[in-house]
């Protein structure tokens, strides 16, 4: 795993947390198992669908408020249970009670800055995302200090991790790559503190 020090917060890297053949088999399981749902955000009255399909596992019980919708969580799928024993084995700590999945079709989808800072992960969560498909620009800014940017290609197979402080003090997006005609899919993992 590479650190990566911003300041404020810090990211581990593996880019290769799976094999290319491994990241190549989990897509289809995925795009096999996985209920992708199309959810709408209302922004000033008016309906908008987000700009990407999303699905959201986990333990029984659990319901996670995301972007402004109330999620009650789908049960895990075999595949997806196999990925968050492998993480956790990896980051000998902290565990995972859920996974929001993002599925961007292509290039056009993409999700807006914003930190994962809902009271309900707790104080300073440890996140964990796999990234699967189409590699993606994964771009950091500091809240109080905009000039502090910084930019990461997360590559299919590889494992991201957030921790610290980061979420407090760092926004993050995937922006619009027009070029990308590939799809991906990342999944964040998450541990609910008080379903
Ligand atoms: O797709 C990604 O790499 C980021 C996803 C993300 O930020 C989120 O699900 O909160
Ligand atoms: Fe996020």
């Amino acid at each position: 795993m590479k650190q990566i020090s911003l300041g404020d917060g810090e990211l581990l890297y593996d880019p290769n947390f799976l094999s290319p053949e491994e990241a190549d088999t989990y897509i289809h399981q995925l795009m096999e198992e996985i209920i992708w749902k199309q959810e709408e955000i209302k922004l000033f009255g008016k309906v908008h669908p987000l700009p990407r399909k999303t699905a959201w596992y986990g333990d029984k019980g659990i319901t996670y408020t995301y972007s402004g919708l109330q999620n009650q969580p789908e049960r895990w799928s075999p595949t997806l249970l196999t990925l968050k024993e492998r993480i956790e084995n990896l980051l000998e700590g902290p565990t995972f009670n859920s996974v929001l999945l993002n599925w961007y079709r292509d290039g056009n989808d993409k999700m807006g800055w914003h930190s994962d800072d809902e009271p309900s992960l707790g104080r300073n969560p440890v996140i964990a995302s796999i990234s699967l498909g189409a590699p993606r620009f994964f771009d950091l800014r500091h809240k109080k200090d905009k000039t502090r940017k910084h930019r990461l290609e997360l590559t299919s197979g590889s494992l991201l991790v957030m921790q610290g402080e980061l979420q407090h003090h760092w926004v993050h997006q995937v922006p619009v790559q027009k070029r990308v005609k590939e799809g991906r899919i990342n999944l964040t993992f998450r541990d609910i503190k008080f379903p």
